[in-house]
């Protein structure tokens, strides 16, 4: 088409007037958002180092409002605001997401609370297992995932207990398609992320065999895109999110080397923004705080594979990511000044962005050179979050107490 038409079809099509032209040619809307946000990422960067100069040395460094977060997070636990009402089927992602931002923060959920939690995600079990999204609904991997981690997380007797084993076991089983993916729900949609849930919980509960996962991985490898990155289904688009369910998932079945770590490392390293620090989900799309765990987190796991091969070459000191500028983003750009964090400036606090900065900033601390030894905490030296694990996403702790209790338990028999 040449440059005459161009121009008209701009005039023409409705979808198409947000274009808008500069010396340099065409601005596409995209590229208009992405200006914006660096603009408002940039005043945020420019007022911090202002703020720092004008209140000298003790001032310089970056904090983590540990104390303004937790008062968010532990009112939430009690009470949610009408603006919650949207996610009455995601209950067991709340206690979730509040809960392990409370652990991040090595907050202590009184044992009154604690005991609450539980018997509620006890309400969320379906008698023919698996987790659903509230009391009374059906059972949904999603909700089945986060009611197993936040119940880890409680880490007691009482909530170890809530979790039907054998139940949930042929609830996975139900769930199982032939091409060995797996579906969120019964009659509802197949996609990655309904492998990684199965996997995790099963993993966390000592119920995984050779038949449950049999066929998955090759499933899940057929999903990485010609990027690197991994999209929901085969065909679809990478994303940050999927491609860390593929690889979480891989992982756990002992198979992260049946895709393409090279491509996968370079598709999610490129994802990091040169200007804001912190991550994007897709190419060419905005930096969003969540996609500080959804694509930080990778990169221990591929650390992890990668190291086992080519030991030299993935020394503590060859950083995969720049973990410093990330917590940059998330330190100076995601905290909101009334509690909890979020996406980008101007947005408001949310328990899923708490949790998602949160969970990328333990991984830049405790993970930026790849393995858990060396720590390189930004700002002040309180800003120190508990390690995730990033194949869970619980902390170590949690997932180590877990495994001691479940672990000594029997593998279902055959329901
Ligand atoms: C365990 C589990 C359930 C994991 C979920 C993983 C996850 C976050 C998937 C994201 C899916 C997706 C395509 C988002 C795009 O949203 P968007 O278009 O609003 O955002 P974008 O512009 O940043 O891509
Ligand atoms: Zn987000």
């Amino acid at each position: 088409m040449d440059e005459e038409n161009l121009n008209s079809l701009r005039c023409v099509n409705p979808k198409l007037k947000e274009l808008r032209f500069n010396d340099e040619g065409i601005i596409t809307h995209s590229s208009e958002e992405q200006n914006e946000v660096e603009e408002s990422v940039g005043k945020y960067f420019t007022y911090f180092r202002n703020r720092c100069h004008a209140e000298g040395e003790l001032f310089e460094l970056p904090k983590l409002n540990r104390k303004i977060h937790t008062t968010f997070l532990k009112r939430g636990l009690i009470h949610l605001s009408k603006s919650y009402e949207c996610l009455d089927a995601s209950r067991p992602w709340l206690c979730y997401w509040i809960l392990h931002a409370l652990e991040l923060l090595d907050e202590h959920v009184s044992d009154d609370l604690s005991s609450q939690v539980a018997q509620f995600l006890g309400k969320c079990q379906c008698p023919d297992g698996g987790f659903a999204g509230g009391p009374g609904q059906a059972a949904h991997l999603a909700p089945t995932y986060a009611a197993v981690n936040a119940l880890c997380i409680l880490g007691t007797e009482e909530a170890y207990n809530v979790i039907h084993r054998e139940r949930l076991y042929s609830f996975l089983k139900r769930m199982k398609s032939a091409d060995g993916a797996f579906k969120m729900h019964e009659g509802g949609e197949v996609d990655i992320r309904g492998a990684y849930c199965a996997a995790s919980a099963a993993r966390l509960t000592n119920i995984v065999t050779d038949e449950l996962f049999d066929g998955t991985p090759e499933w899940i490898t057929s999903c990485q895109t010609y990027e690197g990155g991994f999209g929901g289904c085969p065909g679809m688009e990478a994303h940050g999110g999927y491609s860390f369910c593929g690889l979480a998932a891989l992982t756990i079945m002992g198979h992260a080397k049946l895709c393409n770590l090279e491509n996968l490392l370079r598709w999610t390293a490129n994802r990091q923004m040169r200007f804001e620090g912190g991550f994007q989900g897709r190419t060419n799309k905005l930096v969003d705080g969540c996609y500080s765990f959804w694509q930080g987190g990778a990169f221990p796991l591929i650390h992890m594979v990668l190291s086992q091969e080519h030991d030299s070459c993935l020394s503590a000191d060859r950083w995969m990511f720049d973990y410093k500028a990330l917590q940059e983003y998330i330190l100076v750009c995601c905290q909101y000044p009334g509690g909890g964090l979020i996406d980008k400036p101007g947005k408001p606090s949310d328990f899923y962005h708490t949790c998602y900065c949160l969970s990328g900033l333990s991984v830049a601390q405790h993970f930026g050179g790849g393995n858990i030894a060396h720590l390189h905490v930004l700002g002040h030296p309180d800003n120190e979050l508990k390690p995730t694990h990033p194949v869970f996403n619980i902390c170590i702790d949690a997932v180590v107490h877990a495994n001691f209790y479940f672990n000594k338990l029997p593998l279902p028999t055959d329901v």
